[in-house]
């Protein structure tokens, strides 16, 4: 038996149709069940459905074999026992410093003032601003992030931004793009050598799932727009 961690939203929704391109069907709908072991149509896979921050340590311990998980999730939990095999090239998004239109980042840094800085990615912000050089106070929070200028508890957030619209509607701009995000397909290091062959097979299935979606994408697109 192979299992297989995903996390409902837009990790499980994504995923969909990339498994069913490799071959595999869910036995039913995970966002109108309350299972979190769900069968599929092949007898040697099965999916379990846990929170996305929870996929590499359910994959890194074994209780399951393989993930998808967020760059950013990966980044914060280290990568320790985990083979990353494949860009799944999902859930895209970016990981930004955003600020108040009225607090100057840019002089800010430059100044070499410390930033209050307050995220949920710490990891991420801390190697960030470290490279940078930049001297930050990092506030950890778990959600809403953009709350934290707009109330004073910080200068600035560290987030996942993708059409915008979120900083937007807060009245927030982004100052600096940090890292391009997507999810990543995880395998435990373990589980690949004790199941060499079924593993590869769907690591391959997968990824041949992957540039399928992404070359079928870009017929029709006129070449000049290709990337
Ligand atoms: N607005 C977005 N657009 C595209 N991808 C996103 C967006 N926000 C987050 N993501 C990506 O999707 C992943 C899963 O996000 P999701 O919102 O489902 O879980 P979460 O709320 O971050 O995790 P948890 O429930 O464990 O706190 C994130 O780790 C990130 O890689
Ligand atoms: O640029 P946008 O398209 O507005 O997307 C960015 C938003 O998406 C994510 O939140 P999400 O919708 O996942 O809510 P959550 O963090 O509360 O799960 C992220 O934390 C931002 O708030």
């Amino acid at each position: 038996m192979i299992t297989l961690a995903l996390s409902k939203g837009r990790i499980l929704d994504e995923a969909l149709p990339l498994l069913a391109a490799a071959g595999i069907e869910l036995a039913e709908d995970p966002e109108k069940s309350r299972k979190l072991i769900i069968g599929t149509d092949r007898a040697d896979v099965r999916i379990v459905l846990v929170r996305a921050s929870d996929v590499p340590t359910y994959v890194q311990h074994g209780g399951a074999d393989l993930g998808v998980v967020g760059k950013d999730t990966l980044l914060e939990h280290g990568g320790d026992g985990l083979y990353q095999p494949l860009d799944l090239r999902i859930a895209a998004c970016r990981m930004s410093v955003a600020a108040r239109a009225d607090f100057d980042y840019a002089n800010a840094v430059r100044q070499g003032s410390r930033i209050r800085v307050a995220t949920k990615f710490t990891q991420i912000a801390r190697d960030h601003f470290a490279d940078k050089g930049v001297h930050v106070d990092l506030i950890k929070l778990y959600g809403s992030m953009e709350l934290a200028p707009l109330t004073g508890l910080a200068d600035a957030i560290v987030d996942l931004v993708a059409s915008g619209n979120t900083l937007r509607a807060n009245h927030l701009v982004e100052v600096e793009s940090i890292m391009q995000i997507s999810a990543r397909l995880v395998v435990n290091k373990a589980a690949l050598k004790l199941q060499r062959e079924p593993i590869r097979r769907l690591i391959d299935a997968l990824g041949a799932a992957v540039e399928g979606r992404d070359a079928g994408a870009s017929c029709g697109t006129p070449l000049e727009a290709r990337a």
